[in-house]
């Protein structure tokens, strides 16, 4: 872990089962490479999976079973180690290559900006060589214009120690907001293709499927209708992402889906027990070719890795799992992510509480910061609404302080602000229902889906859900509540003092407390479940209004990742604008933006 990560706190565990065939999986780590250093539960860093991929391995080898790991991408974008340099990704790349990744792909993130992909396309893939897969993208070479594979379609090959024939693909969801330098496939041709019907005809023990994909998505069901058509018996393994969250279900008993979180929080297992060799040619209905699947979502606290390989302290990290964590900790003080702008008087989040509220990171936005910041000189006395989508922040605001680091994992994207000048009040007004209640734009293009202004763990979510009404936190909201956990056989304490503890009802720690397809057990440490509340897809700051007295026109400011949005809720209001009517409000991204108004408010709180 890094020298100023939190201290790993202990919580009841429960077992890794290994099987013949084990997956670790990361997704949507986002730059969180550092790991989680104001949380206890996800301090590890990549050095510390690098430690534990090597013991895990290790393990495989002396079972005479196989281990692979998977990334299923959007490894960029979200946390001062990857987006604070200047380029982007100066010290990232080297430090993700450090794991031993044996399938890889690409998520939308590395597609956003040109330069990106550019660097994906140079760096990450000849870094993974043939373990990096692009069944659905092309990269066009900014030298030629030629269109290209961004990697190899496919992958077949065998595991290290009982020879399995593996063929594997590389998929991403149907994303349409690439910049010009690549081409995403949508996936029901891509299936169509020749390679494609080719490869699901190969002889192979499984099929393997990565994706930056939800695996509720049409996409992965898709797909597996296709693999399954040819292929009645073989096993289909799933591992997917995109939607930030811990999930897991099967599309038929010869299949199993995975999906391992966010921001380097959790470290997917999914392993398969029974005789693959045999599976692909054993009708499922005999005891001889049953597989059973299993799958656990590891907290990436160090106290669980440790668990999890029975080693310690001293004994657990790797002379290259230390020098990864020293090849951050460089990194991350040459980019000075600890430079504090100010300190948070409390801790601020996105779900965890109801908006608006008091301690909601989007009421403080609305009322604080977009009134403070949405300026400009020659228009500050023209009143003016401000549209936020609330996926642009993308991490709460601990109490304590906000540091260089802290602005790009809370807003890390170039989002500015745009503008339509003189827009009437009676048809700007609409606009935030129509983007929040969806009406009529939700019907719209698949790409207009309006729930894609919102943060990507709202996805699939309707309802809050709340397990206490008196969600008794201490001061930092985070650790140290006391609750019940009830008898469940599965669990495991960690040993030693912890024991102890456990016998006696221990403190459980706030954490993910996960129901997948699969049950409630999925979660490798248990935890105190944390209240889950929905929010809508953008807020809006009223700003210069005349009490009583609504004006005539208004300025009508919105981030410029939601401007397709608001130009069709704008036409379904009564108001027939186009891009051409849209201009830049404020020069300054808009973290930049809440950065200074963080130094200008809060650097007072850190005398304190
Ligand atoms: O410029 C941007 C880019 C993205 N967003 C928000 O992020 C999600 C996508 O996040 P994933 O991590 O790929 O799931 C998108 O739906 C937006 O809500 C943004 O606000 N601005």
């Amino acid at each position: 872990a890094q020298p100023s990560a939190a201290e790993p706190v202990a919580a009841p565990m429960r077992d890794l089962r290994w099987g013949n065939l084990n997956f670790l999986h990361t997704t949507d780590t986002h730059g969180w490479h550092g790991g989680h250093l104001q949380e206890s539960q996800f301090s590890a860093d990549w050095g510390d999976y690098v430690s534990f991929a090597e013991h895990m391995r290790q393990t495989a080898d002396a079972q005479g079973v196989d281990l692979l790991l998977v990334d299923t991408g959007d490894r960029v974008e979200g946390n001062g180690l990857y987006d604070a340099s200047s380029p982007k990704g100066e010290y990232y790349y080297d430090i993700y290559r450090e794991q031993q990744v044996d399938i890889i792909c690409t998520g939308n993130h590395e597609l956003y900006q040109a330069s990106t992909a550019d660097q994906e396309h140079l760096q990450t893939v000849p870094n993974f060589k043939s373990n990096y897969i692009a069944s659905n993208l092309d990269y066009i070479d900014p030298e030629s214009g030629n269109r290209i594979p961004m990697s190899q379609r496919y992958r077949k090959f065998q595991t290290r120690n009982q020879k399995l024939d593996i063929v594997a693909f590389g998929f991403l969801f149907d994303f349409t907001g690439n910049a010009n330098n690549t081409v995403v496939q949508p996936v029901k041709e891509t299936i169509r293709e020749q390679w494609f019907q080719g490869a699901i005809r190969e002889q192979t023990d499984l099929f393997v499927v990565i994706g930056h994909v939800g695996i509720q998505m049409r996409v992965f069901k898709d797909i597996f209708a296709a693999i399954r058509q040819q292929n009645p018996l073989t096993p289909i393994l799933f591992f997917g992402g995109h939607v930030h969250i811990r999930d897991a279900t099967a599309y038929d008993s010869n299949s199993f889906a995975i999906a391992s979180g966010r921001y380097f929080e959790t470290i997917g297992w999914m392993s398969v027990t029974g005789d693959l060799k045999r599976a692909a040619n054993t009708p499922f209905s005999t005891d001889t070719g049953a597989l059973s699947f299993q799958r656990r979502y590891i907290d990436n606290n160090l106290y669980g890795l440790y668990y999890h390989t029975g080693l310690n302290l001293s004994t657990f990290p790797t002379e290259h799992g230390r020098n990864v964590t020293a090849m951050i900790v460089k990194a991350r003080k040459e980019l000075d992510l600890d430079y504090s702008f100010g300190c948070a008087p409390k801790d601020y989040w996105m779900s965890r509480t109801p908006y608006p509220h008091e301690d909601s990171i989007y009421t403080w936005l609305e009322k604080e910061v977009l009134p403070a910041v949405a300026v400009r000189d020659n228009r500050k006395d023209i009143p003016r609404l401000v549209i936020m989508n609330t996926g642009a922040i993308r991490f709460d605001i601990f109490k304590g302080s906000f540091t260089r680091d802290s602005t790009h994992i809370v807003s890390p994207f170039l989002s500015v602000l745009n503008y339509i000048p003189d827009v009437p009040y009676r048809v700007a007004r609409n606009v935030i229902r129509m983007i929040n209640n969806a009406g009529p734009i939700a019907s719209s293009l698949y790409d207009m889906d309006p729930r894609f202004m919102g943060p990507p763990e709202q996805f699939e979510i309707h309802e809050p859900i709340i397990y206490t009404k008196d969600n008794n936190n201490n001061d930092n909201g985070r650790n140290d509540r006391e609750d019940e956990y009830g008898s469940q056989p599965a669990q495991k304490p960690l040993g030693g003092k912890e024991r102890q503890q456990s016998e006696k009802k221990p403190t459980l720690v706030q954490g993910y407390t996960t129901r997948d397809d699969i049950g409630t057990d999925g979660d490798d440490a248990v935890h105190a479940p944390i209240d889950f509340y929905t929010v809508p897809n953008c807020i809006q700051a009223e700003v210069g209004f005349a009490p009583e007295s609504p004006p005539e026109t208004v300025d009508l400011l919105f981030f410029d990742f939601i401007q397709p949005w608001v130009l069709l809720a704008l036409k379904y209001s009564g108001g027939s604008y186009t891009n051409e009517d849209v201009e830049l409000y404020v020069d300054d991204t808009f973290t930049e933006l809440m950065a200074s108004w963080i130094e200008e408010n809060w650097a007072e709180h850190c005398k304190a």
